[in-house]
């Protein structure tokens, strides 16, 4: 019996099962999601990108772009977008043939994101405004930590601080005002390097903490202009997974970073089939 085709991929280390499913036929629910993530039960991941016709969704979202990165979270939950997933996901597309343009856009679940792909195989995605919605505190193993509020059509809360973002022990889920977040948070932790240059730790939402997360480092590079007095400029991030590039203006951000290929195969029909 033919398996279920897959591709394992990462972004800065943030890393991603993908499942191509152009008619929208798998049932993706969240235990097969949490079983895919899983790295002793399952392949690993931090998340997973089903890649589907926007036709095929059969979901209410308002998407011009013919293809659609459905991204799940690695604890089976569905969040909004995912800026490192979707330079793996346009590189994707277009490796397979399903774009054979190097730009378009792809559909996510906070809009369109036109993305670039270079002949480096980097790729640029233009994520939208960064809004910031106010502050809030995150507290990391007893130790309270103020933050700016940015939402990146997903929710984020970065936290600017003088002592090394190395020696945070991030194991344990911090602590968030839930009435702030009620559908949960990324928890962004930025050292200022120097103008220019950040360095980042997240703790992600659904997930734990990850080498990356592209929408952390847009809203890492807000929040930090933001504490500037300013609204626009740009800035490298270096997360423990790599260094990524980000330009932030009123009207919208861009991403810059690599997306990798490192396997595909096909998943075992049995052990997907077991699953509910
Ligand atoms: N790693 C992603 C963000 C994935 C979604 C996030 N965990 C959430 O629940 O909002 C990125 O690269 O942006």
């Amino acid at each position: 019996m033919g398996g279920i085709e897959f591709l394992k991929g990462h972004g800065t280390q943030n890393d991603f099962v993908v499942l191509p499913d152009a008619p929208g036929a798998l049932e993706l629910t969240p235990e097969r999601v949490a079983a895919l993530c899983d790295r002793q039960r399952g392949l690993g991941a931090d998340g997973v990108l089903r890649v589907v016709r926007s036709s095929a969704l059969g979901e209410d979202v308002e998407v011009g772009a013919e293809w659609f990165m459905d991204y799940r979270n690695a604890d089976g939950s569905v969040a909004e977008m995912c800026g490192n997933g979707v330079r793996v996901f346009a590189r994707y597309l277009v490796e397979a043939g399903l774009e054979t343009r190097g730009e378009f856009s792809v559909g996510t679940r906070a809009g369109d994101r036109p993305v670039q792909v270079h002949p480096d195989l980097s790729v640029t995605v233009e994520m939208g405004p960064a809004r910031i919605t106010g502050t809030s505190v995150a507290i990391v193993a007893g130790r309270e930590l103020s933050g700016v509020a940015v939402d990146v059509g997903n929710p984020h809360l970065v936290s600017t601080m003088d002592d090394d973002v190395a020696d945070l022990d991030l194991r344990d889920q911090p602590r968030f005002d839930h009435d702030v977040f009620p559908d949960g948070v990324n928890l962004e932790f930025v050292n200022l390097v120097e103008p220019g240059a950040l360095r980042m730790r997240v703790h992600e939402r659904g997930v734990g903490e990850t080498r990356a997360c592209g929408t952390g480092t847009v809203a890492a590079v807000a929040a930090s202009l933001h504490l500037a007095g300013t609204d626009h400029g740009s800035s490298t991030v270096d997360v423990p997974g790599g260094r990524v590039s980000v330009t932030v203006d009123r009207a919208g951000s861009t991403l810059t970073g690599p997306a990798e290929f490192v396997a595909r195969g096909e998943l075992d029909a049995g052990w997907w089939g077991r699953l509910r």
